[in-house]
Parts: C-alpha cells; structure tokens; sequence
C-alpha cells in the first residue's frame, strides 16, 4: 500500500504543466494510461509522455531500494581487499588503492545523484559503475603474477550477479553492463596477459571457453529475468496510478452528485431538500444557543403573467436574475438563500433579528425592482417580489414548520396588501 502510494505521487508529481485538475483531465489520463497498458510493445516502452513518467518513477524507486543494494556490493567489493593483502603480493597497494577510487567513486556519484534532479542519470551511471568494476577485476588479473590470479577469474561471476540483482528493472542497462563486461574480460584476456605458461595456466586456458560459455549462459538468464521482472514493474506502476486515478475520478463524482443534490437546476442556488436539511440543523442550534432564527419568504409577483406576456424562456431568465439578486444578499457563511418553489425562494438566517431580517427583505424588494425587469403587468411595470419575515427563539417541543407556516401567512398578507411589500 505504500509503494502503491508513493508509485502514485510520484507519476502524479511528475505531471507537468501543473494545470487545474478537472473530471475531464483526469478521465483522459485513464483513457491514455489503460491504452498503454493494454498496447504493450515488445521492447517494453509506453507512449514519449508516459514514458517519462515512468522513468521518473522508476528512477525513483531505484534510489529509494537499489541504491542499498549498490551500497551492500561496494561494501563487499571493498571486503576482497582482503584477500588482495594475501594474493596481491607487490601489486596489493596498487589493487586496493583501485578498489578505495572506483568504489568511494561509484558511493559519491549515487549519493549526490539522489539530492539534485539529475536522479535520471543512476540508472546508466551504475550501468557504468558495475562496468568499470568488472573490468577493474580483469585489470587487477593482469596484475597478478602465478597460481593466485585464477581465483580473480571467478571474481567476475559474483559481479554478473550483483548486476542481475541490481539492474533487474532495466533489462537495457543489464544488457549493456554485462555485454561491457564480458567483452572487457575476452578483449583484455586477448591484450593482457591473464594466465601464465605454467602447467595450470594451459589447463586455464583450454576452460575458458567454456567458462565464457557459462556466463554467457548466466547473461541470458539474467537478461529474461530482467525482462520480465521490468515488465512486471511497468504494468503494476500504470496499475497504481490507475488506481489512484479511480479514487481521484470518485471524488469528482462525489462531488458533482453533491452538488446536484443540493442545488436548484435553473438558479444555481440551493434547492428546498438542502434547504429542508439545513432548517432542522439551524433550529437544533439556535435552539441550544437559544438565538434568533429568521425566516424570509419571498415571491414574485404576478409571475403567471409574466410568463404568459414574454415567455416561458423569459419566465426562466428572470428567476434567474431574481435568484442571484437574493443569494447576493445572504452575505454571512450561515445565511442560506434557496428555491422553494416555482417563483418562490426562502432565506435562511441564522442568529439575525427579526429587525435585521425585515430591513434585509426590504433591500431584496428594492434590488428586485432596481432590476428593471419589464413586466406590464405589474403596477410597477417592472418585475416585484413580496415577502414574509418570520422569527423566533426555536424552544423545545415547538418545530421549524410552524415558523415556515408563519411566514407564508406573513407573504400572503403582503400579496393582499398590493404586492412588492414586506410584511412582518
Ligand atoms: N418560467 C417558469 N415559470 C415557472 C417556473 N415554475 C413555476 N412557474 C410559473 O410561475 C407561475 C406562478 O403563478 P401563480 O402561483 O399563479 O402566482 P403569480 O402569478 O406569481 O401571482 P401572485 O403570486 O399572486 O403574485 C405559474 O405560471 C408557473 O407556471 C419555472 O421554473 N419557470
């Protein structure tokens, strides 16, 4: 779960240019990374851009886990300076001294690689490093005089080892790493003098074809091994990202269905099931609190014939308008404005006097009518709005209907009255 994680950020961190994320991004990005994982290409490459993500990635967790494993094998390159202080006889300084630069070396460039962005470069700079090291090996045989240098000879197959292990992600750089070598070990058994006229250098001799045989053996198996296992560990990254994607695209959903289950479709304000939910939360605690809650309700007036003078499509534009004129003025986080029916919007006020609440109703009457809506058939000749203002102190056994129903009868007395008036 944690690579998976890490594995996620960083494809996510690599993602350039940062742009806002959006459901559409972030479905196209599944769209392209489930393309790639289906349409796996025998050389083992996705697409430039997944590619780069990719190798970010791996490179990455390179550092993150292989780099052990290279610190372990310089360790252990270290540790034969051992048995050069046995074998090495005048040659022993000269071997160690190698071992100490190509190793210190190696430790440096891997450590300072990690701390800058040029992370890219560990994979071929081991690549390099495992190189160097095998043919370190071939030039210290050459140092070597007698019997003792054969044992170096075997030297070179705990190195192919460590490059299987190491280099298990990148079937390219283990290829490279062990063709270098073992071309290193023939060219230089061909330029150098590796074995001796002794008796057991002739038998030397006559086995080392075989004995390059093996370890070309070795570097095939080990070339599959890296194959599969790098094949592996492309498809389960695009498989974690994937799945972070999912989780990404749900919570777009989640949201979007939240959205949709709150607001009102044409105003774009909240809608009366939202608002139904927030009266009972905001009764609950201006009852605890035993604090003024306020109710406006509010309707357009003569809206019936508006609609039949300009339109059903007019008709919806000026709810509009009119809705955003009234949520304009619910200015505290708590004041909520919604559509309660067809022409009809209720104001929520949480903790506001009943003064307060009437002088907010009377702006929203002045703000309508300031609209300038034509309507010819308002005494305005403009489109009005009445309301009710309701308040109360909610006490226990008493329920928030009663405050609705109380400023229902408060806007219908304003519609008696002659419209575009408060009443409360
Ligand atoms: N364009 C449009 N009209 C709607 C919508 N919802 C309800 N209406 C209309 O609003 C009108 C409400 O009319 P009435 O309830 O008779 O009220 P009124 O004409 O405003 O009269 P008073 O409220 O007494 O001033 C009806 O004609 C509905 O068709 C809507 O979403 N869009």
């Amino acid at each position: 779960m944690d690579n998976l994680c890490k594995g996620a950020r960083v494809l996510k961190n690599s993602q350039r240019p940062v742009k806002e994320r959006t459901l559409r991004s972030v479905e196209n990005e599944i769209n392209l990374l489930m393309q790639a994982l289906q349409a796996r290409t025998p050389g083992l490459r996705f697409s430039p851009r997944i590619e780069q993500d990719y190798l970010q990635h791996r490179d990455q967790h390179f550092l993150d886990v292989d780099r052990k494993i290279i610190i372990g094998g310089l360790i252990v390159y270290l540790l034969f300076s051992w048995s050069d202080f046995y074998l090495g006889g005048d040659n022993t300084l000269t071997i160690v001294a190698w071992r100490l630069v190509i190793a210190g070396l190696l430790f440096v460039i891997t450590q300072a690689l990690s701390r800058t962005r040029y992370t890219y470069l560990v994979v071929p700079v081991t690549a390099i490093g495992i190189s160097l090291i095998g043919a370190s090996v071939v030039y210290f045989i050459s140092l070597l005089d007698g019997i003792d240098r054969y044992a170096y000879h075997l030297g070179m197959i705990p190195i192919q080892v460590f490059a299987i292990v190491s280099m298990r992600l990148s079937y390219r750089a283990f290829l490279f790493t062990s063709v270098v070598m073992l071309f290193t070990y023939i060219i230089g058994g061909h330029w150098l003098d590796l074995t001796d006229r002794s008796e057991v250098g002739e038998i030397i001799l006559a086995l080392q074809p075989y004995f390059i045989a093996f370890w070309t053996v070795l570097i095939l198996l080990g070339g599959y091994l890296a194959y599969v296992m790098e094949s592996g560990f492309r498809s389960e990254t695009i498989k974690n990202r994937l799945l972070a994607l999912e989780a990404e695209r749900l919570s777009f959903l989640t949201q979007q269905l939240r959205q949709l289950s709150t607001t009102d479709g044409l105003t774009q304000i909240a809608n009366r099931r939202y608002f139904e939910q927030l009266i009972q939360t905001e009764w609950s605690r201006c009852q605890r609190h035993q604090q003024v809650l306020s109710l406006v309700m509010i309707d357009i007036d003569a809206f019936k014939e508006f609609n039949d003078t300009y339109g059903h499509q007019s008709g919806d534009d000026c709810l509009r308008r009119v809705a955003s004129t009234i949520d304009g003025l619910c200015r505290r986080s708590a004041d909520v404005c919604a559509r309660y029916g067809g022409e009809e919007f209720v104001m929520l006020l949480p903790a506001m006097t009943h003064d307060e609440a009437r002088a907010l109703a009377q702006q929203a009457c002045q703000q309508v009518a300031e609209l300038k809506i034509v309507h010819r058939g308002s005494h305005a000749g403009v489109v009005t709005i009445s309301a009710g203002v309701a308040s109360c102190i909610p006490q226990q056994g008493q329920h928030s209907d009663a405050l609705l129903k109380q400023a229902d009868e408060l806007l219908y007395r304003a519609k008696a009255a002659g419209r575009n008036r408060v009443e409360a």
